[in-house]
């Protein structure tokens, strides 16, 4: 293990250290299938329990023990030999147990919450690394609250735990008090001033309290440690834990650092809304790497730059996570290319498209909607008789007769090439009467493939969307149509497909 001085191990706690968030409590079955996945995304080590806590996380680390077996299963325990016994038996099944046992380390801790001293309680922590060695060759030892702990203190004790058989020293900055730079220190003083620390792996467990976590992980691997403990969207107790997403991401991006790591990066977005929805904890939307905006952009000129050249305004490529790719957000902030680039993957890609009409009247939409959808864009292709087209075809008036006493008929007007149109048609009913009599202005060939009615919320008031594909020579046009009319409607979604071509 101690081979590869650049390896970095992944040590996930999210069914510990994340489970411990209120109401974000899992079932053995769910355990096993986040462990399973965890599994499938490379992890080193996963922290599955606390055993002693309840006889429902003793059975989750049974039987995940029994389910996982690629990764390390870590059983956490206080330094006692009853967690201990109970850790020791609810990892028998497992193919590479770990223990994690520790005690506090600051003298915050040590006076206050174990009214002890410095001397007690590092008899306390070899005795129980010691105690824990009986049973289980790999033992890591946390020293709760290093982060405040006085470092000259915390290194006598991880000289001592090293020396009982500890192979992983974990330095918790279990409030999350440090600054990046204090961290990183504590790791280095560790390094140079334990006499045996070449003998364990240092490992880094730090909490958000300050927004910090990420950043007092890189730090402290900048400075010797080789485990990073972390958890899927960064859950954890109060504030959470370092997030993997984004300790994996920053390694995978900063070559330079020289780390590398197991992680296949492509599960990590799929891994992500499994634990958001399992454990009932939504991922902010500008949650870095997994957030629902970390990929999206929504201001013209972010977006006209990725369109351009996608690294412009993206540091990681979302295919990397499991992201299909980035999102171009129609918003009153975007700009013509935004606007363009979704049109034409509505099928508005005609170089006849009159793109500075359309955008006026998008931005009247955008200002009053917020976000425009692509129904929202189809309606504003295909509505009323208001052309988006350079000498497009548009609807004068129409007016359509029909009722049991009589045989269908349309009489329409259109500009077509800038002129007044007029024709009458009959039909079978109204609405193939008003498109025999397009056909009478338009005298083109043009076959009706696929035509489709809906009302877009329901109710008999509603307005309809009409959607048809259309043929002509050999090639397919969509065209949208939107009205409370469904004649006008049908009209519009028929004159939209013929203003791509005419
Ligand atoms: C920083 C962390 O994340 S640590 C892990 C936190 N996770 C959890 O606490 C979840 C699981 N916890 C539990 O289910 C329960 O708290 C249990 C089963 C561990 C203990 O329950 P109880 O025996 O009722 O004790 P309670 O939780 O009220 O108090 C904790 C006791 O453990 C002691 N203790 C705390 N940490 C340690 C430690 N690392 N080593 C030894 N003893 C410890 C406390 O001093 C206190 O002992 P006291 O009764 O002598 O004052
Ligand atoms: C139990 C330890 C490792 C912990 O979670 C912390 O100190 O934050
Ligand atoms: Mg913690």
């Amino acid at each position: 293990m101690l081979h590869d001085p650049n390896r970095i191990f992944i040590f996930d706690t999210t069914l510990r250290d994340g489970e411990q968030v209120p109401g974000s409590q899992l079932t053995t079955p769910e355990k096993i299938i986040i462990g399973e996945a965890l599994q499938s995304l490379g992890v080193d080590v996963i922290e599955a329990g606390f055993p002693i806590s309840s006889p429902g996380d003793f059975q989750s680390v049974v039987e995940l023990s029994k389910a996982v077996r690629e990764p390390i299963i870590c059983a956490l325990t206080r330094a006692n030999k009853g967690d201990i016994d109970c850790a020791v038996e609810a990892l028998k099944y497992a193919k590479h147990p770990r223990i994690h046992t520790g005690i506090g380390a600051s003298d915050m801790h040590i006076k206050y919450k174990f009214n002890s001293t410095r001397e007690a309680i590092i008899e306390r922590a070899v005795e129980a690394v010691k105690y824990a060695k009986k049973s289980v060759e790999d033992i890591e030892f946390y020293a709760e609250d290093a982060g405040r702990a006085d470092n000259q203190f915390l290194a006598q004790m991880i000289e001592a735990v090293i020396a009982a058989g500890a192979t992983v020293v974990n330095i918790p900055d279990t409030n999350g008090y440090c600054l990046p730079e204090q961290y990183g220190a504590k790791i280095l003083y560790l390094k140079e001033n334990v006499k045996n620390i070449d003998q364990a792996i240092i490992s880094v467990h730090c909490h958000n309290d300050l927004g910090l976590a990420t950043a007092n992980s890189i730090a402290g691997l900048q400075n010797g440690a080789r485990q990073v403990e972390c958890t899927i969207n960064g859950i954890g107790e109060r504030a959470g834990n370092t997030s993997l997403e984004e300790v994996v991401m920053i390694l995978k991006t900063h070559h330079s650092l020289g780390f590398h790591n197991n992680i296949n990066t492509k599960h990590i977005y799929e891994l992500s809304g499994m634990v958001s929805r399992m454990m009932r904890m939504p991922v902010q939307p500008n949650k870095a790497i997994v957030g629902r905006n970390a990929f999206a952009h929504s201001s013209g000129i972010h977006q006209d730059g990725v369109l351009k050249h996608r690294e412009n305004y993206e540091i990681i490529n979302p295919e990397d996570v499991g992201i299909d790719q980035s999102e171009i957000i129609l918003t009153a902030r975007s700009g013509r290319h935004a606007l363009k680039h979704h049109l034409a993957r509505l099928g508005y890609a005609d170089e006849r498209l009159d793109l500075d009409h359309v955008y006026e009247r998008f931005l009247t939409l955008a200002d009053a909607k917020k976000e425009i959808k692509d129904d929202d864009l189809l309606l504003l292709m295909g509505n009323e008789a208001d052309t988006n087209f350079i000498n497009g075809v548009t609807i004068n008036s129409l007016e359509v007769i029909c009722g049991d006493e009589k045989d269908p008929s349309a009489s329409i007007h259109l500009n077509y090439k800038g002129e007044d149109h007029h024709a009458t048609a009959n039909g079978n009913g109204p609405v193939s009467a008003t498109i025999n009599a397009i056909q009478r202005i338009i005298t083109k060939p043009v076959d009706i493939k696929e035509f489709n009615i809906h009302s877009i919320h329901g109710g008999s008031d509603d307005v309809s969307k009409v959607d048809m594909r259309v043929i002509y020579e050999d090639k397919s046009y969509m065209g949208y149509g939107f009205s409370t009319d469904i004649v006008r409607a049908s009209a519009n979604a028929y004159l939209d497909a013929l203003n791509k071509f005419v």
